[in-house]
């Protein structure tokens, strides 16, 4: 008879005790996924390049507090605006989101549930028996100003949907999303860490360059600008700790090319400016960002220039 030996050494308790699983955070447009996203990943980002990248999932913001690692995943918001390819390609990526991790986030504003967030729910809803529990995060409670309405509220949401947990919260409120780490933590496997303890990020700072670029190009222009007009990064190169990037805001029509560009070219040179400050902030480094309009008509219709800009 033979006696088994174990051929590596017990782990070191710590390792045994520790927590991490995915999160997907999910919503129609505008409820605050992107801010919660932050506000839970926390401050001080350094980004750390390409590490254990996936190509099906579009942003992993990591944090890890104490002996849990929690990787979130920030899904495409809902279009329920436009019926195109772009559409489709978004819903596939939050079917193939759900099928991977061990806990949704539902977030919906405090107070209001409409039809936009009654279809992202359907979906979540149509994933079936092997689906993840569901959190619902109500947010934005701090522009609740009747609170004895939420009660009632969440009462119906109850029997919406068996959510896991109800919070109402504030993504603007330090203690709010701390509350949330928290509630979080038990629905994570106890299994190793996936990312360094310091990890923010899986993604490039490239890839982050034209997150931002599309960011200050919505908020610079409010609701005119279709949400299919995309960034694309033509070039980025590393100088030590200089970056220079220069990308293409792609539009659909003259008419939005000229709204990007605003009068004298003042509204481009804003977006400009503002995504890069926030770069520098980023990168603790300088950035030289070059900012092109190009109009490519039609594309939120066809999916293989959806491959292309990267929305696979
Ligand atoms: N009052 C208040 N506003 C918030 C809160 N969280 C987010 N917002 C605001 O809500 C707006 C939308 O926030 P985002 O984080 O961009 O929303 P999103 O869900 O990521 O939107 P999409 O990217 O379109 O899917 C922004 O103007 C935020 O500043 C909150 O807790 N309270």
């Amino acid at each position: 008879m033979s006696t088994e030996t174990s051929p590596e050494p017990d782990p070191a308790p710590e390792a045994d005790a520790r927590r991490c699983g995915w999160i997907a955070i999910v919503g129609r447009p505008n409820v605050g996924k992107s801010t919660l996203l932050n506000a839970l990943v926390g401050q001080k980002v350094s980004i750390t390049s390409n590490k254990a990248q996936t190509t099906r999932h579009r942003i992993h913001g990591i944090r890890t507090v104490g002996s849990t690692q929690f990787v979130f995943i920030d899904t495409p918001g809902f279009q329920t605006r436009h019926a195109a390819a772009l559409n489709r390609t978004l819903n596939r990526t939050v079917q193939g989101v759900l099928a991977d991790v061990d806990l949704v986030l539902f977030v919906v504003e405090a107070g209001r549930f409409g039809l936009d967030d009654a279809k992202v729910l359907s979906l979540l809803a149509a994933a079936g028996a092997d689906a993840p529990p569901v959190v619902l995060v109500a947010n934005k409670l701090d522009a609740v100003h009747r609170r004895a309405e939420l009660a009632p509220w969440l009462k119906g949401m109850q029997e919406r949907h068996p959510f896991a947990e109800y919070v109402p919260l504030s993504a603007r409120r330090d203690a709010d999303v701390q509350r949330l780490l928290g509630i979080l933590e038990p629905y994570l496997p106890q299994q190793d860490w996936f990312y360094d303890e310091d990890a923010l990020t899986d993604r490039s700072e490239r890839f982050l360059a034209s997150e931002i670029v599309r960011e200050k190009l919505f908020r610079l222009t409010g609701d005119e600008l279709p949400y299919t007009s995309t960034v694309v990064i033509d070039s980025f190169q590393e100088e030590g700790e200089l970056r220079r990037i220069a990308a293409s805001i792609v539009v659909e029509r003259d008419a939005h090319k000229g709204m990007v560009i605003g009068d004298r070219g003042a509204m481009l040179k804003r977006i400009g400016t503002e995504a890069r400050q926030e770069l520098e902030r980023l990168t603790g480094g300088k950035v030289f960002l070059e900012l092109w309009v190009k109009v490519r008509s039609g594309w939120a219709d066809d999916e293989e220039h959806l491959r292309s800009y990267g929305y696979e």
